[in-house]
């Protein structure tokens, strides 16, 4: 019986997370600290004794960025990868580029968190998690969850919204619970699903 396996990464540190701006779709490359980070992602995966049969990732470069360097740690740097947009950051439309602190001066904490991490509140011309999710499911469904369930080990390096998309299918987390959900950058969560594509097991390789 083949394990099912899939692993999720965040990108490492973006040149816009180190300013503190609101990415989205905007496409920063990673830092030297992002850089660090994808490495020591793909130094844990190869210490777990992971290897990848397929991997997907975004159309931003941070995350394929990291993708790549996690791939030359484990040694795999030919892996079939494909790469979409339905994996891409939420796009935080008009806050796109204006500095998470400076909107909360403007518009209050409490707004600012509501459009962050609330489930169904869109920031102003940008998508809510809900609306991350009705793109990023489809495609896990019908594109990456078929070849996991065949035995396809499964590597996807991606963004904390689009993540937690996937995250709060994944782990049938409430809109109450995602909200209280972060996703630190660099660090791998490793699934192992059942064959009616539940989670069996669930490891988060943070610190
Ligand atoms: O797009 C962004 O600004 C970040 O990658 C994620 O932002 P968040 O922490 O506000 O969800």
């Amino acid at each position: 019986m083949s394990e099912r396996l899939l692993v999720l990464v965040r990108h490492g540190q973006s040149e816009w997370n180190l300013k503190n701006l609101f990415t989205g779709w905007k496409d920063p490359d990673l830092t030297e600290q992002g850089i660090t980070e994808a490495k020591e992602a793909g130094r844990k995966l190869k210490a777990q004794g992971l290897t990848f049969d397929v991997a997907f990732t975004s159309d931003l470069t941070r995350a394929q960025h990291t993708l790549k360097l996690m791939l030359a740690e484990i040694g795999q740097t030919g892996l079939p990868t494909t790469k979409d947009l339905a994996l891409n950051e939420r796009d935080y439309g008009d806050l796109s580029g204006l500095n998470k602190d400076d909107a909360r001066k403007k518009w209050g904490e409490d707004q600012v968190l509501v459009w962050r991490r609330s489930y169904d509140v869109p920031p102003p011309g940008g998508e809510s998690l809900k609306d991350t999710l009705a793109r990023a499911l489809p495609y896990y469904v019908q594109e990456i969850l078929p070849g996991v369930l065949r035995g396809q080990r499964t590597l996807i390096a991606a963004h904390g919204n689009s993540l937690r998309a996937l995250i709060m299918v994944l782990e049938k987390l409430t809109p109450e619970q995602i909200l209280k959900r972060e996703l630190a950058t660099g660090v791998p969560v490793i699934y192992r699903l059942n064959a009616d594509s539940t989670v069996a097991t669930k490891v988060d390789l943070a610190a």
